[in-house]
This record gives structure tokens, sequence and C-alpha cells, in this order.
């Protein structure tokens, strides 16, 4: 279990969902997923965010018990994103009085998801604006696309805490501890990964700040060491690789594909490639793919002709890589086919449509079966990508 104790006047609130089986309707999570929300105790009482409606009654029992016989005078609302945003109207139903706290985006957003008059419940904040609470002061920093339009975060002038919302988020439910970067860079790249210009401006107001805790709305809050997790997030979202190796991706239908993808991989290690991923992407998790693709500086995709157009498996994963915005890597590309073989002009005209992708030379085609003349050109193209 991570320690989730920031102080006896900020609390952490939220819930684990260990039986959600997909996050977003997609990406697997095995060791589940945390809902975070905290609230802040001073003369004032302000609820950071509230939580998936998956997890509505326990969210509400941390609460009761984090305010001990108080009311809750602030609702902060950073994000309108259902996994946090679900019980604003439960929490205004059972405390009239509370104001609900956010920016003007967030109100004009809001009667969308609520069938509630909040209009004489509202704080409008902007840019810069402050709230106290008594000792401990909010200050309100817009992050609009980071990854929604609405998104802002908060940071709490007296115990130095940017709460981040969606940045710095992990999967994982907060009693499995495992490394940070793994699942923290699935999360990035798959569902922040689009917007890195936008993360770049939140990390360049972040830099004007005094950071001691970063209290993230899914994950563990960081506690330590923040320059590392904040280096991560200049990377991704710099869209710099983040280690020299190569991500082998293929799909295969009848298996000669995968064999020839095995035998790239092989080629690549005995020519010194640092690391080499293999990806079955009609087997393996298409999001731990796609965020490999990002790791690492160098892609090989490896997909056989179907009905004159790409198998599926791979079609999807060059549109996530396209819709992620992939650039700024080298790339290689292995088609196979039996009569007229389309893949490679496919899979090179996803890849000439990204930024700074270097396309080397030779595209391979293998018919049906790889043979001696196949393995010799993959060691030609093995050899351009390590150049
Ligand atoms: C349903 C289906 C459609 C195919 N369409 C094409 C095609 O349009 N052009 C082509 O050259 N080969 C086509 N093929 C043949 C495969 O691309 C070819 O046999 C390839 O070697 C399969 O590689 P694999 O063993 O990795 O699945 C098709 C195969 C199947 C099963």
């Amino acid at each position: 279990m991570y320690d989730m104790k920031i102080s006896d006047s900020v609390v952490f609130i939220g819930v684990n969902d260990k039986t959600i089986d997909l996050f977003e309707s997609q990406y697997k999570v095995p060791k589940g997923v945390s809902y975070n929300s905290y609230v802040i105790l001073d003369e004032k009482v302000a609820v950071m965010d509230t939580v998936d409606k998956r997890a509505t009654e326990e969210w509400l029992d941390n609460l009761d018990k984090a305010l001990n016989g108080r009311s809750v005078d602030y609702l902060v609302i950073s994000h309108l994103e259902p996994d946090h945003a679900s019980n604003i109207q439960r929490l205004a139903e059972k405390y009239p009085d509370m104001q609900l706290v956010g920016n003007a985006k967030i109100f004009s957003m809001l009667p969308q998801f609520f069938d509630l008059d909040f209009s004489e419940r509202k704080v409008v904040v902007k840019e810069g604006d402050t709230l106290s609470l008594g000792s401990h002061t909010l200050q309100f920093f817009m992050a609009p696309m980071v990854h929604w339009p609405e998104v802002m975060v908060e940071y709490e002038q007296s115990e130095k805490i940017l709460f981040s919302a969606d940045g710095f988020g992990k999967f994982g439910a907060l009693d499995e501890e495992e490394d940070w970067t793994d699942e923290a860079r699935r999360y990035f790249i798959n569902i922040v990964g689009k917007y890195g210009a936008q993360v770049q401006a939140l990390l360049k107001k972040a830099a004007t700040l005094d950071i001691q805790t970063i209290c993230p709305l899914h994950g563990p809050i960081l506690k330590e060491n923040l320059g590392f997790y904040i280096d991560k997030y200049l990377t991704w979202s710099s869209y710099e690789p983040e280690e020299e190796g190569v991500v082998v991706a293929y799909t295969s239908i009848h298996g000669n594909t995968a064999k020839a993808a095995q035998k790239m991989a092989e080629i690549l290690e005995s020519k010194g490639a640092k690391a080499v991923r293999l990806f079955d992407l009609s087997r393996d998790d298409m999001s731990e793919a796609v965020s490999s693709a990002f790791r690492y500086d160098r892609l090989v995709v490896m997909a056989p002709t179907y009905d004159g157009a790409l198998f599926p498996a791979m079609e999807d994963f060059l549109y996530h890589l396209k819709v992620k915005t992939y650039r700024k890597r080298r790339a290689g590309i292995v088609e196979n086919g039996s009569w007229a073989p389309m893949a490679g002009k496919l899979m090179k005209a996803y890849l000439e449509g990204m930024k700074d992708v270097e396309i080397c030379e030779p595209v391979v085609s293998v018919k049906s079966v790889m043979k001696e003349a196949d393995v010799q050109n993959m060691e030609a193209l093995a050899e351009a990508l390590l150049a």
C-alpha cells in the first residue's frame, strides 16, 4: 500500500477500483485503478474533486470519516471527466451550502452533465486567482487540453502541494505497489499523449512553483524525488525517445510474418540493438505496444496484406500512433503478401504522415514464407535502422 498520508489538514479520501474491466472502456488495468480525491480541513473545508460513480459510497464514507462531523464549504472541480466528476451533484445535494469552485469553462460544461441549478453556488476562478481556506490558500492555474479543455490544477501554498488533475497519474490501485514509470507512461501516452504542447505549457507554470508534493487524480501521491517524475513528463510531452531500443510490432494471420518478426528481433539483437521489444499486435496489449513505441527511438512494423489492405491490428496500432502524434523516430517496414502485397505501401503512408519519422530502406517484401533473400534484406534494414 502506498503511503497516502499528506498531513493532518490535507487528507486523501480516494478509492481503489479493482473490479473495473477496462479503464475508459479500452485500457486493461490488471492492477485496477484509483480515483483520487482529497479534503483540506481548515477554517473552511474544501473537497478536491469527486470520484467515479463506481466508487461513490466508499468515497462518501472516506469523506465522512475525514470530516468528523464537519460540513463542506467548497468543492473544487479541476476536471469534468466522469471518473472524477460523477459525484458533483450528489455532494452538492448533501451539502446545500457548499460552493462549487471552477473556471468559466467548467461552469459552461457543467449543465451538460448535471440537472441541477448551480448558478447561486459558483465561485469562478481564473489563472492565478487564490482562495483562502484559513491557513491554507489554493491558487489556480489553467491547464486547457491536459487533456480536456476545462482542466485546471491547484497549488496549495502553505504545504506546497500541487493538485495536478490527471497529470502525473498512473494506472494501478494503491494497494499494489509497483514501479511508477511503466504504468504512468502507459497512462500518459495513451490518454494525454496527444497534448504534448499543452503539457509543456503546464510544466512551465509548475516550474515557477516550489512544489513539495504532487497529488494526482490517479495513482500514488508523489512526495520525494519530484525531479524524476517531472523529467519523465518533460520527455514524454516533448515526444523525445526515452531510451535507445527497437520495438518490433507485428501482426500475422498464419504465422509467417510472426516468424519473420522473431528473426528480425534476433538480427537486431545480434547487431547490437540496446533493447528489442517484440509485440504481437493481435494478442499483446495495444496500449503497452503504443507506449513502448514512444519509449524507444526505433520501430519496425511488420504485417501481412489482408484483402488489399492492412491486417486490422496493424491498422489499429498505426492509427493510435498517428492520433498520439508519434514523431522524431526511425522506422523500418516489412510487409507480407501472397499475390498482391499492399501492406508495405500502406504502412509507409502512415509513417510518412508523421513528423520527423525517418523511414529506413529497404522496405522488405516477404512473399508468403520468409526466404534467405528476405533474411538478407532484413539484415540490411537492421543495419540502416541501427546506423
Ligand atoms: C483473408 C485473407 C486476405 C488476404 N488478402 C491478401 C491480399 O489482398 N493480397 C495479398 O498479397 N495477400 C493476401 N493474403 C495473403 C497473406 O497476406 C499472405 O498469405 C501472408 O503471407 C500471410 O502472412 P502470415 O502467415 O503472417 O499471416 C490474404 C490472406 C488472407 C487470409
